[in-house]
């Protein structure tokens, strides 16, 4: 099978502070200040073309960090990603620029991942119909609502025809009829063979979309492989930290922040 995506011990750290002056010591004195946070650690796993695999895991383990980087939006503090083809992400802060209008917006993302100002004009039509953003396409994104956001960009990511799509958490802003119509364009990509990263709290969504699941816990690979094997697993899991006294779920938080963290002070 042809790997579409291989990702390597990736590791991201970042850094807290406990003020702001640290951070400024910090850049004085590298090293020097600060508490590292894993919010990445070692994380390997291969995607085959055609893949559509579901990124599950409670909040905070991770798993915008890893589509993030997947889509080389952040670079990871170690480690690497392989990827084969064009990649597109779309999120709910999918990295729009608020000072400009829709259709600016539309312009300047196309313009940087290379097509030419003739196919711009192109294909410029058919990505504001989709987002039927109506004469909200000429209005700074700035005014737009979570939900248009997201139109623009699923809109846009769907048209530039990526090879490799990772969708994080894009469907859960918009309206119901919007949805829908996202999720039909994302049968058509998996129809087409392309690779897909969902990220998603809705497990039925999830269980109905992908075939494959990873489990990110607290920055680590927790699991990977077919969906029936891992969403079992993640699922026991979720049971028994929902059955946990508010106390019990503190304490395993707790437990779980110190794994992330290394004290440099
Ligand atoms: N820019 C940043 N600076 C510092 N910490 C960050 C930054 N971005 C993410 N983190 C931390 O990294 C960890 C992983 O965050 P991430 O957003 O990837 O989790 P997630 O699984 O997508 O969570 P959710 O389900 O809530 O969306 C979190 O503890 C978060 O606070």
């Amino acid at each position: 099978m042809e790997k579409s995506v291989i990702v390597k011990d990736v590791t991201k750290k970042y850094k807290l502070y406990n003020k702001n002056s640290e951070k400024l010591l910090d850049l004085l004195l590298p090293k020097s200040y600060g508490e590292e946070y894993f919010a990445l650690r070692n994380v390997s796993f291969e995607a085959e073309k055609g893949d559509v695999i579901g990124f599950v895991g409670v909040n905070g383990s991770g798993k915008s960090t890893l589509s993030n980087i997947i889509a080389g939006i952040i670079p990871p503090t170690d480690g690497n990603v392989k990827t084969n083809g064009k990649t597109a992400l779309i999120a709910v802060a999918s990295g729009l620029n608020n000072q400009l209008t829709g259709r600016e917006n539309i312009e300047l993302k196309m313009l940087m991942l290379g097509f030419d100002k003739h196919r711009i004009k192109e294909l410029e039509p058919e990505i504001i119909e989709f987002s039927e953003l109506g004469k909200f396409i000429d209005q700074p994104v700035k005014s737009y609502s979570s939900g248009m956001k997201s139109r623009l960009g699923f809109s846009v990511s769907v048209h530039i025809d990526p090879e490799i799509l990772i969708i994080d958490e894009a469907l859960s802003v918009g309206d119901k009829n919007f949805a829908e119509k996202c999720l039909e364009k994302m049968n058509e990509f998996k129809e087409k063979g392309k690779t897909m990263f969902f990220v998603s709290h809705s497990i039925g969504q999830m269980k109905k979309f992908c075939q494959k699941a990873l489990w990110l816990e607290y920055g680590e690979l927790k699991a990977y492989g077919p969906m029936d094997e891992v969403m079992p697993k993640y699922e026991a899991f979720l049971k028994e930290y929902n059955a946990m006294s508010k106390n019990e779920q503190k304490k395993y938080r707790e437990e779980q922040m110190k794994r992330r963290s290394s004290q440099l002070v």
